[in-house]
């Protein structure tokens, strides 16, 4: 069995088209949403990441700023640039890009943002109103993985799902939002002595590693669905994630590619965040 490929480009070009004709009724209503996206120091990988992201906005119909600063920004000046895009009516989300420069306290910073305008979803509001099943901004990596899972018709209700990797941006949410569909979740860490033993169990396995072959076929339960958050570049230099993917499709139902899969859908995600970040303000405008 050749597993069924979870096409990510193809799905966000289907949620983007619902989603710009929603930033258009925003737009006639005076709330054309707004996303700023603050880059500090010249990582070219960030560089990239960024431009899609500014990229994305302008052929939705967003409205988008890209504040690029040196790396010798200090973090009073980044924390002044945060308040006063919270204080901007034109702005619905705010970006900062990570990795930041060591000198600057990224968590600081994220603590900053405004929860309403939280569109990356890693304010400590928005994790706490995920872990208690409030209304709150899901990050967007998780989330997109979610709408893939949807998308192929695979509903966690029931399932075992294996997360590989534990960070606040993917793993953790990423294991909360499949407990909240309902699967029975194991998440897996650097220290989990036996990584095989439980992705053999998994009907899902979320690889967000950033380390090439994680997961490898002999690793995989015939039928799961695999999904690849991983962002690694091989010996040629040439992009690919966590998972084995000429050997997993071949024992999976389903998989993401990388490039191509959870990447495209996290932009997507974003997007999504943020026109509905600014229909609430229009919702309260209008109340
Ligand atoms: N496609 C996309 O849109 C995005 C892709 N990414 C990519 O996803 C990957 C993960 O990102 P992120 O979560 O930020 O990374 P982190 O480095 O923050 O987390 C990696 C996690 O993997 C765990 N880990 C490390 N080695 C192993 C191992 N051998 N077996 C099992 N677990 C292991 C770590 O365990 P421990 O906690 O014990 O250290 C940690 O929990 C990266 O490649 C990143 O580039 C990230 C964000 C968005
Ligand atoms: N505040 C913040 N929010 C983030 O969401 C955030 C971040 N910082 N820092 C870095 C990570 C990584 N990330 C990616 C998004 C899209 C692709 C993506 O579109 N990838 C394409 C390929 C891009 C290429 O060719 O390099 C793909 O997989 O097809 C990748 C990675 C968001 N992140």
């Amino acid at each position: 069995m050749t597993a069924q490929l979870i096409d990510g480009v193809a799905l966000s070009r289907q949620i983007r088209t619902e989603l710009a004709q929603r930033a258009a009724a925003l737009s006639a209503a005076g709330h054309t949403p707004g996303l700023a996206v603050i880059l500090v120091g010249d990582n070219p990988a960030s560089q990239v990441y960024v431009r899609n992201k500014v990229k994305a906005c302008h052929d939705t119909g967003l409205h988008s700023v890209l504040e690029q600063y040196p790396a010798s920004m200090t973090e009073q000046e980044l924390l002044a640039r945060v308040r006063a895009l919270n204080e901007d009516a034109s702005i619905h989300g705010i970006l900062v890009q990570l990795p930041l420069p060591a000198h600057i306290d990224a968590h600081k910073v994220i603590e900053t943002i405004s929860p309403v305008k939280d569109v990356d979803g890693f304010h400590v509001a928005s994790a706490g109103a995920l872990m208690v099943g409030q209304e709150g901004f899901k990050p967007c990596t998780p989330y997109g993985c979610m709408k893939m899972l949807q998308a192929i018709g695979c509903n966690p209700r029931g399932k075992h799902a294996v997360v590989i990797g534990r960070s606040n941006i993917v793993g953790k949410p990423m294991a909360m939002l499949l407990l909240q569909a309902n699967a029975t979740v194991t998440v897996c860490h650097s220290g989990t002595p036996d990584l095989a033993y439980h992705t053999r169990q998994a009907d899902i396995v979320v690889a967000a590693v950033g380390k090439r072959n994680v997961l490898t076929a002999d690793m995989v339960k015939p039928g799961a669905v695999v999904i690849d958050v991983g962002m690694n570049r091989n010996d040629e230099g040439k992009l690919c994630g966590d998972v084995d993917f000429e050997g997993v499709r071949e024992v999976a139902s389903a998989i993401t590619p990388v490039p191509g899969g959870v990447g495209p859908m996290t932009i997507t995600m974003l997007l999504v965040n943020t026109v509905e970040a600014a229909e609430r303000v229009a919702a309260a405008a209008a109340a």
